[in-house]
């Protein structure tokens, strides 16, 4: 079966379920994703490394619905986090915390001690402060944390500057060149054990080239820490590798690792990798219905029932979503801006789309499981959508739709 959706009787299905029904059924705006295509692209990667000792930890940052990591945590993944809430759901979702690495440039030392004492696999450390801050807790606990740093290779990942992560100039990780003593530094703390060694040079990265020349920095580090006595025993390249939006030629797990596996050839050290993106960006898409169609002599618009706070990667990025109706019209298309009702010029999901609408259509806005349901939020006191599964030919809701009661329940107003 195709993992993504596929026409049917003229109507999109998704995992052979209709998506005029899941519609019909859970309303819109509606995040869909499938159990197939999100096993699939695991299964892309666990080929790709093949007969090497790896660990996949998915990043949860990309999509951190408790189904979503169940179905990972089912298939053996690692998870990599950025807060004490990305472990609460984690471990929620039944997942492994001796599998988890905890990344982040601001992990306070409450979050430091909920990883902790649920023995995670390992902190990604970006900072010289952060190692005393860990080295503190984990003394009070009575323990030792295993630490890895996160290196920027200096490496041009070649993506939006937004999500350029591994440069000099980044707020990420520590410079290559202070990362020798910063290593001594971890080496000599006594509640620190220094366990691997970490990059992430940016994200939807379709040049495999980057990723290889950040491994072969790394490598040439952990060379020298080994002859200073500092043995690395993980080496973790993060993520990053980009998916088909619109045009872009998307390369396999296999293919896209092809040089980074080069250059780590005959090494012993065992792999970690951090995909966030690239295993669940095209296994979801979001369900939306044309509320208002609005011509004009400039531009046409059709006003859709979801928006930048459902999906905000259009207004944040000028990111490109292909919009497909669910079931294509015969008539004259036009060119539409889909548009939100939120009150932002930049609320926009698409510029200039060739479509034949009418009013109560439904549109799926295509590779939305990435960053869609995790950065959307209530403005304009907009609920939040619900999220669907689809597996095996049913339908699963993961997520109720937010109601409006629960928008203010955590809000009081002044004593009289
Ligand atoms: C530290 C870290 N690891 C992993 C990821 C996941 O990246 P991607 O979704 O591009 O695979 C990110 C996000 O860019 C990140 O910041
Ligand atoms: N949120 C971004 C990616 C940022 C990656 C997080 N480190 C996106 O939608 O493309």
């Amino acid at each position: 079966m195709s993992a993504g959706p596929q026409l049917l009787q003229g109507e999109l299905h998704l995992e052979g379920v209709s998506l005029q029904e899941i519609a019909a059924r859970f309303g819109t705006p509606c995040y869909v994703y499938s159990r197939a295509a999100l096993t699939a692209a695991f299964e892309d990667y666990r080929q790709a490394l093949t007969g090497r000792d790896a660990l996949i930890c998915y990043a949860v940052k990309a999509n951190a619905n408790l189904a979503l990591l169940n179905v990972f945590a089912r298939l053996g993944a690692g998870f990599d986090i950025v807060s004490g809430g990305e472990l609460q759901r984690v471990l929620a979702a039944g997942g492994d915390p001796a599998k988890v690495v905890f990344s982040g440039v601001g992990k306070r030392q409450d979050e430091m001690r909920a990883a902790l004492e649920a023995g995670i696999h390992c902190f990604n450390v970006e900072s010289a402060s952060e190692l005393d801050h860990l080295n503190q807790v984990a003394g009070q606990l009575g323990k030792r944390a295993p630490v890895s740093l996160r290196v920027n290779p200096n490496v041009d990942p070649k993506t939006h500057p937004y999500i350029s992560t591994g440069l000099k100039t980044a707020k990420f990780g520590v410079a290559f060149e202070d990362a020798l003593a910063l290593y001594r530094r971890a080496a000599a703390l006594p509640h620190l054990h220094v366990q691997g060694i970490d990059c992430h040079i940016g994200s939807q990265l379709l040049d495999p080239a980057p990723a290889a020349e950040a491994a072969e920095k790394i490598l040439g580090l952990v060379d020298t820490l080994a002859r200073e006595g500092i043995t690395i025993a993980h080496i973790d390249i993060g993520g990053g590798k980009g998916i088909r939006y619109r045009d872009e030629t998307a390369l396999s797990a296999t293919e896209y690792l092809a040089p980074t596996l080069k250059a780590l050839a005959g090494r012993k050290e065992k792999l970690l990798l951090e995909p966030g993106r690239s295993l669940v960006g095209n296994a979801g898409l979001l369900l939306t219905r044309v509320e208002i169609l609005k011509p004009g002599s400039e531009k046409s618009f059709a006003v859709v029932d979801a928006a930048m706070n459902d999906l905000m990667r259009p207004a944040l990025y000028d990111a490109w979503h292909d919009i497909q109706p669910v079931a294509p019209r015969a008539g004259q298309a036009h060119a539409y801006e889909i548009v939100g009702p939120i009150c932002e010029s930049g609320d926009f999901l698409g510029h200039e789309r060739e479509l034949a609408l009418a009013e109560g259509d439904l549109l799926a806005i295509m590779s939305a499981g990435a960053y869609g349901m995790t950065m959307s939020s209530n403005y304009n006191s907009r609920a939040r959508a619900a999220e669907v599964m689809v597996d095996q030919g049913r339908m699963h809701l993961i997520r109720q739709r937010e109601d409006t009661a629960q928008l203010f329940a955590l809000e009081s107003v002044l004593p009289h």
